[in-house]
């Protein structure tokens, strides 16, 4: 497989995961990548300043760019896909804002993911949605001093998630941006979008201008480019072809649990920054 010479990162929540959390960025480094991206690595949405000071340094210290990084999203592995549209959790979505917002100056964190959240039972579909709008616009806000842009991101699986195409997640972008944030972008993420049934090509005509981050893995399965049948050269290609010059991220299970042999579709020559 040959995928064009993009800027390519590992999402170091997902590979490298064989190695405790601190020492991934430096794997990441000792692979040939010049930037990585987190989901958040920490349990608690404000974690105390000891651990964000040892994250910020291992990501120093090991020479990387930290790229990306979603904000707290609840209990992902768990019942949670972001807590940001959940009145009940709207304390933990303003605590974490704050730290985030400090990460992204301290480290010039280009992109901060905020997931959704679910539906629950306890609020309607609308409250949700006028919610979300009104804490993304203060997530905005909040990282613009660090020339930071939100982002939005469908997700597939059997969670009750209520962005499940581009175009949902677009609309969000759009009613942030109405309500006075300009910060604000598509994370166009071809796995989930394709476990979906999305039409990604389409996406890609129709939504190119607000695409901000790009992120791969193969489908079904969501292992390293080749594990799958999604064709993501061609994708990959159309969006360079565009004139696409933003990071694309690795962000896939090592289908082996090994993250150095799930890497060997991407020469070395082509994981530094371009
Ligand atoms: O939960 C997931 O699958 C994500 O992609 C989070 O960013």
């Amino acid at each position: 497989m040959a995928v064009p010479p993009m800027r390519y990162l590992p999402n170091c929540s997902l590979l490298f995961a064989e190695l405790p959390l601190l020492d991934r960025p430096a794997a990441a480094k000792a692979a040939g990548f010049d930037a990585v991206e987190f989901w958040w690595p920490f349990a608690e949405p404000a974690p105390a300043d000891a651990e964000v000071d040892a994250f910020v340094s291992a990501i120093t210290d090991a020479g990387v760019a930290l790229v990306g990084l979603n904000f707290f999203a609840g209990d992902l592995a768990g019942p949670d896909a972001g807590v940001l549209s959940v009145p009940s959790r709207s304390g933990e979505w303003r605590d974490n804002v704050a730290v985030a917002a400090s990460i992204a100056e301290r480290l010039d964190v280009r992109g901060l993911n905020a997931l959704y959240g679910v539906r629950v039972d306890d609020a309607t579909p609308a409250e949700q949605d006028d919610l979300a709008i009104e804490n993304l616009v203060f997530a905005a806000e909040a990282v613009e001093a660090a020339g930071a842009t939100v982002l939005i991101e469908p997700l597939s699986g059997p969670k009750p998630y209520p962005l499940r195409t581009a175009a949902d997640a677009v609309g969000v972008v759009e009613k942030v941006r109405a309500a006075g944030a300009a910060n604000v972008g598509f994370l166009f993420d071809l796995f989930h979008l394709a476990g979906n049934g999305d039409d990604l090509d389409a996406a890609i005509t129709a939504h190119f201008g607000d695409i901000a981050h790009v992120q791969i893995a193969d489908v079904p399965g969501r292992g390293e480019p080749g594990s799958g049948d999604l064709d993501l050269v061609s994708r990959l290609q159309a969006l360079q072809d565009k004139g696409y010059d933003g990071w694309v991220s690795l962000e896939y299970t090592p289908s082996a649990g090994d993250t150095a042999a799930s890497l060997d579709w991407l020469p070395r020559s082509q994981r530094g920054a371009a």
